[in-house]
């Protein structure tokens, strides 16, 4: 028999996904068909699909999944979008609380833009003039010159999938100052083996880092798709208080044979 769903579609920043109201938890959640969804060609196309799911203790659950169909650990992005189709859907008014695979996350609409609390960072690990962290998920900072013109796909694909990183794999991520307040950030994704214009979880690891030892809380960030907004509270190696803040926009709605 055939299975027709309803699904949004999303996007933060350029960074997009497939969204899908699973509260009566009907969609299959099989690996290929994930893929199929995804996919620019044969599918809607996207870097992630999220299912929106109840939680007995917070208003919804996030669930989400890269373009290759595997469940991953959050997503930055997907969380500041999942919060807008959560509005959209009437669960919330202003302020929000949700579950994802990383904890609880707390939220907020102003106007139009959403702001998403991260979870805290207690460790930046140094390797050579690189830089190592967890945001929700694992992280590769580096520094460049001109990241504008930086091979991101061939550099980003060599990192992933050096010995160190290729069984979990690892999202890396190019960074570039271009004022004392601004960075540019561009992101190869892990689960999507590929660029993206623009990965939450990684242009919160950039701040991060960018921000380490320097008096400021915010820190102003350019990806491909747009622009977006960290603020952090830091105490040695530690950061608490970490929000990511962005437009994240419904861009159509359909239905689709599985
Ligand atoms: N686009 C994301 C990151 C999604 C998870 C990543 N691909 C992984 O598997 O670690 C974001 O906005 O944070």
């Amino acid at each position: 028999m055939q299975n027709t769903i309803e699904f949004f579609k999303y996007q933060g920043t350029g960074n997009d996904f497939v969204m899908i109201d699973n509260r009566d938890l009907q969609f299959p959640k099989d690996r290929a068909i994930i893929e199929k969804l995804c996919d620019r060609r044969f599918g809607i196309g996207a870097d992630g699909l999220i299912l929106l799911e109840n939680d007995d203790a917070t208003d919804f659950k996030m669930v989400y999944y890269n373009s290759d169909g595997n469940e991953s650990t959050m997503c930055g992005n997907g969380g500041r979008c999942i919060v807008a189709f959560a509005y959209f859907l009437d669960i919330f008014e202003d302020k929000t609380t949700f579950i994802a695979i990383d904890g609880l996350h707390e939220a907020e609409i102003v106007n139009g833009t959403v702001k998403l609390k991260m979870g805290d960072v207690n460790t930046i690990i140094s390797r050579d003039e690189n830089f190592e962290l967890n945001t929700g998920s694992p992280h590769f900072v580096k520094f460049v010159n001109e990241v504008e013109n930086y091979a991101v796909y061939k550099n980003g694909n060599e990192i992933r999938n050096s010995a160190t990183y290729k069984d979990e794999g690892i999202n890396v991520n190019f960074v570039e100052p271009i004022s004392e307040d601004e960075i540019f950030v561009r992101t190869y994704e892990r689960g999507v083996e590929d660029e993206t214009f623009s990965c939450g979880t990684g242009v919160t690891a950039s701040a991060l880092v960018f921000l380490k030892g320097k008096n400021k809380v915010e820190v102003d960030v350019k990806v491909l798709g747009g622009n977006l907004k960290v603020y952090a509270e830091q105490d040695g190696d530690s950061f608490r208080n970490i929000w990511l803040e962005g437009p994240a926009k419904q861009v159509f709605k359909g239905k689709i044979d599985l």
